[in-house]
């Protein structure tokens, strides 16, 4: 499908998804997010893809949503066509890793969509906030609940409610995301992190992406046990007698994802 608001490409087993509305700093309008909700699933069921990064450009991740196209929507219209929820959280089903490279604002639905990839690398130009505030709205993308679970109640009860923006290097500080590198290094250190991704057991991968994402949905106890439940379920691929044959006899594992 040609898209129109998004670039694909792929660098070896890496698929990259670049945002690209410039003129609106990648606010996320409904084409944009329907074109990157299909380029989502076609690098997952895409069996030469093992990891996928989302980006945007230098000066924005994204904005947010579009606020010239959500302004004059009623009620019965946000509601019944499920806004959000139709085409936002495509990314929460993608089994493959999802990485969020940030540049520039990820604001709003910009701050929620990297919240939902299952991890945040930063440029030391990153500015990150919920300023839905602003426009008498709340975040509702689960800005209010991930960032709270990431930063804690105080911090993201302060950005929520006055609409700051956190720099990288705050958001660093913060457990917002993994690392901050140099904004030219931005891509090619996102890349890396999905070769070395791509490089190790598709299944164990997979499981591992699951067990953590069990911690911000169930309990500890029911984490815990679908953490022992997966790790259990890995001594019955030929991966793990590979990847533990490899390390008794002092060479690199050569993983067949099975
Ligand atoms: C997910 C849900 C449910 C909600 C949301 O996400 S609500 C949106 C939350 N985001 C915001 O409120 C951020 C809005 N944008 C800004 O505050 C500023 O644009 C900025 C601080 C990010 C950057 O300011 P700057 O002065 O550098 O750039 P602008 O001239 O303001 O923007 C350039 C260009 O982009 C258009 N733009 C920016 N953000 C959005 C957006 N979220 N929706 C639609 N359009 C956006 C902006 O209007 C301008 O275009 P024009 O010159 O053609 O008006």
């Amino acid at each position: 499908m040609p898209y129109e608001m998004i670039l694909t490409e792929t660098q070896g087993r890496v698929g990259l998804i670049r945002l690209n509305r410039p003129q609106a700093l990648n606010a996320l309008c409904d084409q944009l997010m329907t074109e990157l909700g299909q380029a989502l699933r076609d690098y997952d069921a895409d069996p030469a893809i093992a990891a996928i990064v989302v980006t945007g450009s230098e000066k924005a991740f994204a904005a947010g949503a579009d606020i010239k196209e959500m302004k004059d929507r009623t009620f019965p219209a946000v509601y019944l066509n499920d806004f959000i929820g139709e085409r936002w959280e495509t990314v929460l089903e993608i089994r493959k890793p999802v990485i969020a490279a940030v540049a520039g604002f990820a604001l709003g639905g910009g701050c929620e969509l990297a919240m939902m990839c299952d991890l945040i690398i930063a440029a030391d130009t990153a500015k990150f906030g919920q300023p839905e505030i602003n426009l008498g709205i709340i975040p509702g993308a689960g800005g209010s609940q991930r960032l709270t679970r990431a930063i804690g109640k105080s911090k993201a009860m302060e950005m929520i409610l006055t609409g700051r923006m956190m720099d990288a290097a705050e958001a660093e500080r913060s457990n917002l995301v993994c690392r901050v590198v140099p904004a030219a290094d931005l891509i090619a250190e996102a890349v890396k992190i999905g070769e070395k991704i791509a490089s190790l057991s598709a299944p164990s991968v997979a499981m591992a992406k699951e067990a953590v994402n069990a911690a911000f949905e169930s309990t500890l106890t029911e984490g815990v046990r679908t953490e022992r439940r997966l790790f259990l379920s890995l001594f019955a691929t030929e991966d793990q007698k590979e990847g533990m044959a490899a390390f008794a006899e002092k060479r690199k594992p050569a993983f067949r994802n099975r």
